[in-house]
């Protein structure tokens, strides 16, 4: 089941076009690198993609059909700051869970700590709060992951550990991903392709 965005035009209210006419296509287990200059609106596509704004030209759909706004969305994403991402009132247990029940699997590959399932999102550092993030984010009905300088913030140590488990489980399950940074590198390693948003 592909995701497709075509012909997507989007602005802000009456203000000028962000971008008009463009189109994405990302299959199952595909990696692909969006980049483009600050400002361009790579977020906003990618908040287009996953439910969060509805374009004014043009449509997203999965399969060839478009997607239903009932529970957990296929298309999930995950931003830069992780704590704007969590109710601070919720332990981490219960932010977990709101993602479906959580594969252990992939909670011992992101270095979750079982003990950090009782903390408030306050006493965990910004890297700890992230990997609960992703976790989240890769609930059973997630066929598409967009990675919007998800790990920017973070150390190379970490940054690396929460990749590795993302390729992973995307592997495993025939996943697409969608990796937005202005990190080259970062972007050179992981994709299969990269498309410019202009
Ligand atoms: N809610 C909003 N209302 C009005 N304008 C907005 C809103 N959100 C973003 N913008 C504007 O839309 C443009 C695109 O923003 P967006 O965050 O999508 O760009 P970006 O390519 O992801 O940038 P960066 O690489 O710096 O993160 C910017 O000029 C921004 O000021």
């Amino acid at each position: 089941m592909r995701l497709e965005a075509k012909n997507i035009g989007f602005r802000y209210g009456n203000g000028p076009w962000l971008f008009q006419h463009t189109n994405l296509t990302v299959e199952p287990g595909e990696i692909v690198g969006l980049t483009g200059p600050s400002g361009r609106g790579k977020t906003t596509f990618c908040r287009i993609l996953s439910g969060y704004e509805k374009p004014p030209e043009g449509k997203v759909t999965i399969g060839g059909l478009p997607i239903i706004s009932k529970g957990m969305h296929p298309v999930q994403l995950v931003f830069q700051h992780p704590e704007k991402a969590v109710n601070p009132r919720w332990k981490m247990g219960k932010v977990l869970n709101e993602g479906g029940r959580p594969d252990l699997e992939l909670l011992d590959l992101l270095g979750i700590e079982q003990e950090w399932l009782t903390r408030w999102p306050g006493e965990l550092s910004g890297g700890e709060l992230q990997r609960f993030c992703v976790a989240r984010a890769l609930g059973a009905g997630t066929r598409f992951l967009i990675a919007d300088e998800m790990t920017t913030m973070l150390d190379a140590i970490t940054q690396a550990q929460i990749w590795h488990a993302v390729i992973e489980i995307a592997r495993k399950r025939e996943m697409g991903i969608i990796v937005v940074s202005h990190e080259a590198k970062l972007v050179e390693r992981l994709c299969h392709r990269v498309i410019e948003l202009h």
